[in-house]
Order: C-alpha cells, then structure tokens, then sequence
C-alpha cells in the first residue's frame, strides 16, 4: 500500500472498469483512501455485485457507486434506498428522469439506513457533444442542457451533478456554494481522449471549480498507474 502523496479529502475519483476482479483488487491494493475515491461502474457491478462494492467499502474506501438509474420514481427510489444501504459514499440517478424522480430518490436515500449517501445526478453525458445531444434534444447545446438539468436538480433537492469540467465555471456562478460538480471526461495533456468530447486537464478542471474529478483510462491503463494518481495529485494541490 502507498502512503506517500497523501493529500486532504482527495478530489481524485478513479473508475474501476475493469472486466477482472483480481485485476482491480491488485491495483486497489496499491492505493489507499488517503489519496483517491473509488467509482464502481456498470461493467464491475454487473459482473461482480454487490459483494465488490462492499469489499472496498470494507477497506474504507469512499465509492462512489455509479449505476445512473433512469426509470419511474417508485423504481428509482428502491434501487437508490438499496445502493445507498450498501453504505458507499455517493450514488447518482439522470437528472432526465425528472424532478419526481429525482425527488423520489431523495427521498429514499434520506429514509434509508445509510442517510449520509451523496445522490447526485448527470446531466448530459461527456462522450456526447452538442450534434449527438442534437439528435436526441432536439435544437439545444450541451451547456444549455446542462444548465436547465443543474438547476432542475437544485430545485429537486440533490447533493450535486455530473457535467463536464467545461460547463463547471457557469454553473459555479448559479448552482449553491456546497453543490457538487463531479466532472469525467478528465485528462491530463497529451492523453488520449478516447470517446469522451467534452475534456479537460485536471487543473483546468479544478480552477473551474469542479468538486472531484472522476478518471478511469488515464489512470487504469497507464503503465504506472499509481505515479500518474501522483502525478493529478501533485498538480491539482
Ligand atoms: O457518471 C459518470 O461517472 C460518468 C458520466 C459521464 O457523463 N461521463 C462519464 O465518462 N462517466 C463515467 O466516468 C468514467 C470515465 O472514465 P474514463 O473516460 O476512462 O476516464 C467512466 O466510468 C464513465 O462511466
């Protein structure tokens, strides 16, 4: 385990998309909740369950259990009461689903066993740019989506969103001092974007006024993961 580089409250969240539980346990065993936050995904959730989760909720790691549901509220509220249960530290919903569903989740998280848990949502995904959002929306840009689906989430009473870290300087200006903005599609320069659009470097990010910054590929897939974590630490401190 790495104790070196350990910084307050780490911004740094890393996806675990690994398709191998091994895989993801041997680099878990690098790292430490000193110096990142853990995001688990559909792929692990789907292959590995619940007993995933709860093994690195079990190290003390923070995880952020990201499933975004999307469905009726009744639904909605029962899947985030059982992931918030799990005891992780965030979960998230689409904030598309509405404001009664968006209600309904909070709701649930706040009747549930593990009332502390972040609900957050996401509002126009970081792989899409405003022509893939254009064919789904209709005439709107992302950053016109992303503001009208921020601000739907302040009105439904949620801890915060998922945009992109381009987007967060406008919505630091109208959004609540304490509402989160938990931005992917973060990568360092010169790294490969992948099939994320709406980029940025994680210092950009951070002087935009993002509250953590979510990074899989450039971390995971790295040939020394652990020093390139060091590496955003060092330069977002
Ligand atoms: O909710 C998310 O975490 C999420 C929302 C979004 O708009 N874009 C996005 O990339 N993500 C997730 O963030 C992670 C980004 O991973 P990399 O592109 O590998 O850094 C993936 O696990 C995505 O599922």
């Amino acid at each position: 385990m790495v104790n070196k580089g350990k910084v307050t409250d780490p911004k740094v969240i890393v996806a675990l998309d690994y398709d191998n539980q091994e895989s993801a346990l041997s680099f878990v065993d690098e790292l430490n909740p000193d110096i990142c936050r853990l995001k688990v995904g559909k792929e692990m959730f789907t292959l590995f369950g619940p007993a995933f989760v709860t093994e690195l909720v079990n190290r003390k790691f923070d995880v952020f259990l990201d499933l975004k549901f999307h469905d009726i509220p009744n639904t909605v509220a029962k899947a985030c009461k059982a992931a918030a249960e799990l005891g992780v530290w965030m979960i998230n919903v689409h904030a598309s689903g509405g404001k009664p569903m968006m209600e309904a989740a909070r709701d649930a998280v706040a009747s549930s066993a593990h009332p502390q848990t972040k609900l957050i949502a996401v509002t126009v995904l970081t792989s899409m740019d405003d022509a893939q959002l254009q064919q789904v929306a209709g005439d709107v840009t992302a950053a016109e989506q992303v503001e009208r689906l921020a601000s739907l989430t302040v009105e439904s009473g949620l801890d915060g969103i998922v945009c992109s870290a381009r987007e967060a300087g406008t919505l630091r200006k109208i959004v609540p001092d304490n509402f989160l903005l938990v931005t992917p599609g973060i990568r360092p320069a010169g790294s490969d974007a992948g099939d994320q659009k709406r980029v940025m470097t994680p210092e950009e990010a951070m002087n935009a006024g993002v509250s953590y910054l979510v990074m899989g590929r450039p971390i995971t897939q790295a040939s020394s993961p652990i020093a390139v974590l060091q590496e955003v630490n060092k330069s977002i401190a």
